[in-house]
């Protein structure tokens, strides 16, 4: 398949849109596995299906919808993607971080992501929120980078700047909105690692990822904010750790996708208030790149 996505395409795909729905949002959200109910939260939806979207890749995942969902949070514009992509899905990197250059083009100002993680730090539990300061990206040592090939200036520098990734007023937001929520007592703070699926990481893997430094483990997001940074956009990423990860030769626990989802709709409704409640709160204008 073709490995790189042109500013024409992005461009192409931004127009339909804008020419298919009134809505211009200045937040977009991305849903991670099991957690697509945070796009129900949205007033007056207008939903799209990824594979009526022009050059959009279709979703392949269970708990992964397939939905591009518009309407208003609070009477706040924004975009919620039901499902993303993800690399072990086979599709090419660019297209994988597409959304983020058609929201960037359709005035998006602040992406908020979730997903599920499994949780490396051993103090975390299952169901907890973990806030993402930061990422090790895997992937990216090996030179598997969306940003990789010619840049385009119109989105962004040849060689953007990743320690301010994740946006640290959106972080403390979310610990105020958190507190005032009740939610304090599970919400963590701590480094997401990316690694490219779809196999599970091995116990060396879990191992070695938290000797690195890594709280938590999953298979998405660090692309997606790569590509919104480097178009300007600011950034709050948050995993809900769905399984601890195996992390001794004894243990008899195995991985396995649908503990995943079992815990995304147990936590769901909290994620969705925790979200919304932010969403609402952020001031579009501050700190815009
Ligand atoms: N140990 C472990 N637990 C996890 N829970 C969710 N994910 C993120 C990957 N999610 C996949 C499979 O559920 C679907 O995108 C992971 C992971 O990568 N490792």
């Amino acid at each position: 398949p073709k490995r790189s996505v042109s500013y024409e395409e992005c461009r192409t795909t931004a127009d339909w849109l804008l020419k298919h729905t009134q809505v211009r949002p200045t937040v977009g959200i991305v849903c991670g596995s099991g957690l697509s109910a945070l796009a129900d939260m949205l007033k007056d939806p207008q939903v799209f299906k990824y594979c009526d979207i022009p050059n959009f890749p279709n979703s392949t995942v269970r708990g992964h919808a397939g939905k591009l969902v518009f309407g208003t949070l609070k009477g706040k514009p924004c975009v919620c993607m039901q499902g993303r992509f993800h690399l072990y899905e086979g599709h090419p990197i660019q297209k994988i971080t597409l959304p983020m250059r058609v929201f960037k083009l359709m005035g998006v100002k602040t992406m908020i992501m979730t997903n599920a993680a499994g949780g490396l730090n051993q103090d975390y539990k299952v169901g907890d929120f973990m806030i993402i300061k930061d990422h090790i990206n895997m992937p990216g040592f090996a030179g598997v980078n969306p940003l990789c090939g010619p840049n385009d200036d119109r989105f962004g520098v040849r060689f953007p700047c990743m320690s301010d990734a994740y946006d640290r007023e959106l972080q403390q937001l979310a610990h105020d909105v958190a507190a005032e929520l009740g939610f304090s007592n599970f919400l963590r703070d701590g480094v997401y690692s990316v690694i490219g699926g779809p196999s599970f990481e091995t116990i060396a893997e879990c191992r070695m990822l938290h000797r690195l430094g890594a709280d938590a483990v999953g298979m998405s997001t660090v692309h997606e904010v790569i590509v919104a940074r480097h178009a300007g956009m600011r950034c709050f990423a948050m995993s809900l750790i769905s399984n601890r990860a195996v992390m001794d030769y004894d243990s008899r626990e195995k991985a396995n996708h649908d503990e995943v989802l079992e815990t995304g709709q147990l936590r769901a409704k909290q994620m969705e208030v925790l979200v919304s409640t932010m969403v609402a709160r952020i001031d579009d204008d501050e700190n815009e790149d």
